[in-house]
């Protein structure tokens, strides 16, 4: 029976299609389901046309409807075709003419190049090179490039490349897969490791014990998990054309998939990775397998940072778990709702705006004579990162990443000062949210532990005091702890390292590289605010973290900046900027515009809504809509993504803000940790972008921004 297959790149391409375009698509696939192979190609109403002048003629064209095609792969054997792209005729045509199908002979998975591109850009870059033991690639033989699934074809052009600029421009035309290889390569990773990474991980659960057969087409495409959906269903299709971002859930990347679904870790298990590189889908992947193998009365505790991050956990969990009652396994809450529930406490927490003046209350009565600002720090990143309880302890602690002196002679009126902060917010029926974790760890510690699993995104801006309750709430066993992160994007100021807390994820680490949210342009414009800053790991805060070989495979418009000379100029900026997306077809639940402050938020909704815009403030008690463009502060975008974003208010007051930089002079490492966390803040908020960046700012631009 003939089916069609849905390539990735046409999955991409769907969020732009109008709705009458998708319908082509499903009554294509509807009749691909109902006709005989012999009945398509006679069908009038599909037209499955072979192209003059094709550089491969497995590849065809179908009509979708009016003025729109759709390119297919139609191999000789079997009778799976896959749908590649969806574009208006005559462009449907031209890209259709230069595209030519293979399969790999390592991965024996399906490719597409763009072979005429690719013989066009080969001859132009050859006359240039230089001496070829000085190209990019010189230091591999062709035995080990060709062991890695490079053809003889690919070979050629990637002996010609010199820098990874030069592959960067021929990368999109490659082959999937090779590309994938010279990348690693070319970003320095050695031969085994690229086996490792990228052809051992495709080829797990393939059968490799048969020669490939380079003409079948059928197996090949079955073994193309990444890049081809073969959709079960009417259901199933409508799922994909209806929620084009939920098509991860199809195509799992083979890291992704060993990282969720290996049946077992040992202890706890850690996946990191720069912005978009999927730790939240596997983070997802990972409930899912656990609830498979739950045991009668066990749960699992989901848990990150912030409400919207729930919010969107919770929604990405019911798109993957179909079953509620399954579903209702998994307590979804911020690790200080969870304190929040453990303690069972009527005190109310303290606001942030409320705890300078406590310190400086205690600082004065308990006759401190250092800042209040110091002591606050001290508190939080001495005593209660390493559960300071008696003044014994704290007076032989050590005071480990802190860059101010503190004689031992004025530790005694610090811990005067802490006991007198505590003691007064405990009588006025106030509480810390750090120090309610640390009551709820105690807790735990004595009654026991409440999950079989815990499994944790954004885990960079954990508290030691917060990891300290995740590591009480899960038994010491097998799969207790499944840790998702990134300290890029640090941008709270806790620091930590598991290892000295006792979490220990030696060899059971992964990281991902391949950025599947933002397109290059904007990754590594995005990616050049971070360029030369040292960022340490999760695991052990003495090794530092890089994004080396972090990258993405899509292609579009750089970012755009806009300097305005008042905020009046610089809203209407933005008003006309969002304008023209909205005239694009994007729809305004799909943009998200960012700014540092609160104020300046209200501002932008403000301004959007008087000019006939629908905006709403992100808000986690209420859900986005499509109908609204969302408006947020830069730390509430944490983890979320639109297709266009805008961030706003990038001005050298803003980024970094003084006030959450503490003074050099009140704590030397924490003025660097504090400037490299709005840095970081920039960063977060820049790569929440998938197709488009849209920046500006008033007066003088932050000094993170690169020189414009
Ligand atoms: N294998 C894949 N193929 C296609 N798209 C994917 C794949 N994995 C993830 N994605 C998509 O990439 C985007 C980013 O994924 P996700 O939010 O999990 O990344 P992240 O690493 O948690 O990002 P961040 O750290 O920035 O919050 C999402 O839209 C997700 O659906």
């Amino acid at each position: 029976m003939p089916r069609l297959a849905f390539d990735i790149g046409f999955c991409a391409q769907l969020p732009k299609l109008q709705g009458t375009v998708r319908r082509g698509v499903f009554d294509a696939w509807e009749k691909f389901e109902r006709l005989t192979l012999d009945q398509l190609f006679k069908d009038p109403g599909l037209k499955l046309e072979s192209l003059k002048g094709a550089r491969d003629p497995h590849i065809r064209t179908i009509r979708i409807d009016r003025g729109t095609r759709g390119v297919v792969l139609a191999p000789d054997s079997g009778d799976t075709y896959v749908l590649l792209r969806v574009l208006p005729h005559d462009s449907a045509n031209a890209w259709a003419v230069k595209q030519k199908a293979s399969i790999n002979t390592a991965t024996r998975a399906v490719e597409i190049r763009d072979i005429a591109v690719l013989e066009k850009l080969t001859p132009t870059y050859e006359r240039v090179a230089p001496p070829p033991e000085q190209r990019l690639f010189a230091r591999f033989s062709d035995g080990d490039l060709a062991a890695l699934g490079i053809d003889g074809t690919t070979l050629r052009q990637a002996r010609v490349l010199t820098t990874t600029e030069q592959l960067e421009v021929f990368a999109p035309h490659f082959p999937q897969d090779q590309r994938e290889v010279l990348e690693y390569l070319a970003a320095g990773f050695t031969v085994e490791e690229v086996w490792r990474d990228v052809v051992a991980v495709s080829l797990a659960a393939k059968d490799t014990t048969r020669p490939l057969d380079p003409a079948d087409y059928d197996t090949a495409i079955r073994h193309t998990r990444t890049r081809i959906a073969l959709v079960t269903g009417e259901e199933e299709l409508r799922e994909i054309l209806d929620k084009p971002f939920a098509a991860w859930r199809v195509f799992l990347h083979p890291s992704q998939h060993k990282v969720a679904y290996r049946p077992s870790y040992s202890g706890p298990a850690q996946v990191t990775g720069g912005p978009g590189t999927g730790k939240t889908v596997v983070a997802l992947h990972r409930v899912r397998h656990l609830l498979r193998h739950l045991r009668d009365g066990d749960r699992i505790l989901l848990t990150t940072y912030t409400n919207a991050l729930v919010a969107a956990l919770r929604a990405g969990l019911a798109e993957l778990v179909d079953d509620e009652t399954l579903r209702d396994r998994v307590d979804i809450m911020t690790v200080d709702a969870f304190a929040g529930r453990m303690v069972s406490t009527s005190r109310r927490p303290l606001r942030a705006d409320e705890e300078p003046v406590r310190w400086q209350q205690a600082t004065r009565n308990a006759g401190f004579t250092g800042s209040p600002q110091f002591l606050a720090q001290e508190y939080k990143h001495v005593i209660l990162a390493q559960n300071l309880r008696t003044y014994d302890q704290y007076e032989s602690a050590e005071r480990r990443g802190r860059g101010s002196a503190l004689p031992a002679i004025a530790r005694p009126a610090v811990w005067r000062a802490v006991d007198e902060f505590t003691r007064r917010l405990a009588a006025d029926g106030l509480r810390t949210y750090l120090g309610t974790c640390a009551e709820a760890a105690d807790l735990l510690e004595r009654s026991g532990p409440r999950y079989r699993h815990v499994v944790v995104d954004e885990a960079q801006d954990l508290h030691p005091a917060q990891w300290r309750l995740l590591r009480a709430a899960a038994p010491a066993r097998p799969d207790d702890l499944f840790i998702a992160g990134d300290p890029h994007q640090r941008i709270y100021d806790s620091k930590v390292s598991l290892k000295a807390l006792g979490i220990k994820v030696a060899g059971r680490s992964t990281k991902m590289r391949k950025n599947y949210r933002s397109t290059h342009e904007i990754l590594s414009w995005s990616t050049a605010l971070l360029v030369g800053r040292p960022f340490a790991e999760l695991e052990d805060d003495a090794r530092h973290d890089t994004l080396v070989g972090y990258r993405s495979a899509l292609h579009g418009s750089g970012p755009e900046t806009h300097a305005a000379n008042s905020l009046e100029e610089e809203l209407a900026a933005l008003v006309a900027r969002v304008r023209v997306w909205l005239d694009d077809g994007i729809a305004p639940g799909d943009i998200g515009v960012s700014t540092r402050f609160n104020r300046t938020c209200d501002q932008v909704a403000e301004r959007l809504a008087s000019a006939g815009i629908p905006a709403q403030r992100l808000r986690t008690d209420r859900p986005t809509t499509v109908e609204a463009v969302n408006v947020g502060t830069m730390h509430s975008f944490k983890g979320l993504e639109y297709r266009c974003v805008a961030v706003v208010g990038v001005h050298d007051g803003a980024l970094p803000f003084p006030k959450a930089v503490t003074p050099v002079e009140v704590d030397r490492l924490q003025h660097e940790a504090d400037l490299l966390a709005e840095r970081c803040l920039l960063f977060v908020a820049c790569t929440r972008a998938r197709d488009e960046l849209y920046v500006s700012w008033t007066g003088e631009p932050s000094s993170f921004l690169p020189a414009t």
